[in-house]
């Protein structure tokens, strides 16, 4: 067994990934649960094969707040079983059932990203809905101030610079290897 799977077994909960749209929960989600040999499941992915649209149709069709619904009920089925990496969506931790469900049932880790990294990591695809009605900076900065308060509940938080994933990946993987280790 690696060392990394010994963490995984040792820490026996799933791990979760939250922050704003471009901090990567997606991208490094996935390297960190193939490091853990662990399930790595999107919510975003999964909303949309519930859904059977894209988000952005969703949003389109049924509004926000419908889509908030579907995701709490998402979340809470994807948190059942056995424990895996999950990748949120950036407004899941801020209702306030699914983020009292994540922290007490799963490890928490933040993403934390400055304003010009998460608008240069955005500005390449056109998925989401919210960065489509106005300026994706400003839309960002106001979700950094109303989002950050309640994304500092999580268990860790691990800033993200310029990087390459695998190095965002290592910082949770030290993160989680420090939480772990028994209290004296
Ligand atoms: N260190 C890094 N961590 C995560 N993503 C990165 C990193 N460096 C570059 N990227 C790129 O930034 C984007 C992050 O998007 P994504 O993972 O979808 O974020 P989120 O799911 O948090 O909205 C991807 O296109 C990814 O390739
Ligand atoms: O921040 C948000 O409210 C959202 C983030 C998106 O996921 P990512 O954070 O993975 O981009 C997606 O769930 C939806 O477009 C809404
Ligand atoms: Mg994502």
């Amino acid at each position: 067994m690696t060392a990394d799977e010994e963490l995984a077994e040792r820490l026996g909960r799933s791990i979760v990934l939250v922050g704003l749209m471009g901090s990567g929960k997606s991208c490094v989600g996935r390297r960190l649960a193939a490091r853990l040999k662990v399930a790595f499941i999107d919510s975003d992915a999964e909303f949309e094969a519930a859904a059977g649209c894209t988000i952005s149709d969703y949003f389109a069709r049924f509004g926000e707040p419908s889509f908030r619904d579907g995701e709490r009920k998402v979340i809470a089925r994807l948190m059942e079983g056995e424990p895996k990496v999950l990748a949120t969506g950036g407004g899941a931790f801020v209702d306030p059932e699914t983020r009292a469900r994540i922290k007490d049932e799963a490890i928490s880790v933040w993403i934390r990203a400055d304003l010009d990294l998460l608008v240069k990591r955005t500005s390449g695809r056109d998925h989401r809905p919210l960065l489509k009605t106005g300026d994706p900076r400003e839309i960002l900065a106001r979700l950094m101030e109303a989002r950050y308060p309640l994304y500092a509940e999580a268990d860790i938080v691990v800033d993200t610079t310029d990087e390459p994933p695998e190095v965002t990946v290592a910082k949770i993987i030290d993160q989680l290897a420090i939480l772990s280790e028994p209290k004296a």
